[in-house]
């Protein structure tokens, strides 16, 4: 078997529609400059600098999972898809932290290998282009995590905006005190404006790209925050399987909050951003996940990639000042 960075990449390009230039997972996006406060709960857990002070310059980039950047908003009117929410915190002192979460509670894979194997077991085939459903229950009776994964998946619903989804961190992380204590989380970035899933006949009454279109006016007319929250694990929840939660009984610290302002100037110049999930700063520590490793080495295997290659000139819905 060859890398499986190259691999993973590999079978993306191959079965999910991407295309060049673009990102090989969440290529239609959107970039806002946006303000995160912290919390003072956040600073007395971590010595991380974006935790320590006022508000803060912060990137937000909001997308949509598919690999194929001309991909719809929805799966159909009763299934919603997978957004993404990154963020870039521009620290005081120069450089960067990122992190890159999701709108499902878990991911489909425990392990690159599984991820691999799931991907290229859902390949779409003949005329129809639609994966074998027999191959895919194959790798589904032999990994339940995959299972637990896709349960979350077609749970979603479809929704009216981003702002009122939930995006979860997944992986866990230990932040690091001042006086040296670890504590294991999981973030989340919970919604002001709530949950509320289109009705069948709402969904069926909107276009099939409307996402980045509804953020775009929603921030120019009002207030879009989430709050951060950090979950606290227990001993002995898992830090090392991103297909499984923590039971929701654990407490929610409130690590502070992200607003909005306004449309990024140039977004094919940010176009060329990475945001590593795994791109912490002292104070907060990667977990044993081994999900969590491997992103950071296959984005930057995909930002290689989509910066040696010409993109398609953009349609205006792709590029808005
Ligand atoms: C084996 C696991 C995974 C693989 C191989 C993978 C792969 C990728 C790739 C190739 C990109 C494009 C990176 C770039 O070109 O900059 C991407 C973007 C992204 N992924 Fe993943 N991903 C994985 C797991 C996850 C998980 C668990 C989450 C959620 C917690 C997630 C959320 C995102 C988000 C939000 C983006 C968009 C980042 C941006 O806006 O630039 N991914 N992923």
């Amino acid at each position: 078997m060859s890398e499986p960075v190259q691999e993973a990449v590999h079978v993306m390009e191959a079965y999910t529609g991407t295309e060049k230039g673009y990102r090989r997972a969440h290529p239609r996006g959107l970039v806002f400059h946006a303000t995160f406060t912290p919390s003072a709960e956040a600073r007395a857990l971590t010595t991380a600098e974006h935790f320590q002070g006022g508000p803060l310059h912060t990137l937000v980039r909001l997308s949509n999972a598919s690999g194929s950047p001309h991909a719809p908003d929805r799966v159909n009117d009763r299934v919603g898809k997978v957004l993404g929410l990154a963020v870039r915190f521009e620290l005081p002192s120069g450089g960067h932290a990122t992190w890159a979460a999701a709108n499902i509670p878990v991911f489909l894979a425990r392990t690159p290998e599984e991820f691999i194997q799931l991907t290229t077991a859902q390949r779409p085939e003949g005329p129809q282009r639609k994966p074998k459903l027999l191959r895919v229950l194959g790798h589904l009776v032999k990994h339940l995590g995959a299972i637990r994964g896709l349960k979350g998946v077609f749970a979603l619903k479809p929704t009216p905006s981003f702002a009122h989804e939930r995006f979860n961190g997944i992986h866990a992380y230990h932040l690091r005190d001042a006086a040296g204590q670890r504590r294991t989380i999981r973030y989340r970035w919970t919604p002001r404006a709530g949950a509320h899933p289109l009705s069948e006949a709402q969904a069926a009454s909107m276009p099939s790209q409307y996402l980045l279109d509804e953020i775009h006016a929603r921030v120019a007319r009002e207030r879009v925050e989430w709050t951060l929250q950090f979950q606290m694990a227990q001993p002995g929840d898992p830090t090392d399987d991103a297909t499984r939660a923590w039971p929701e009984d654990r407490p929610l610290v409130t690590a502070g909050t992200l607003v909005l302002e306004r449309p990024y100037e140039d977004q094919r110049e940010s176009e060329l951003f990475v945001f590593d999930p795994a791109g912490v700063v002292p104070g907060i520590e990667l977990s044993d996940d081994p999900i969590l490793h491997f992103r950071a080495k296959v984005y930057r295997e995909s930002h290689l990639r989509r910066s040696h290659e010409t993109k398609p000139e953009p349609k205006p819905a792709d590029l808005r000042q």
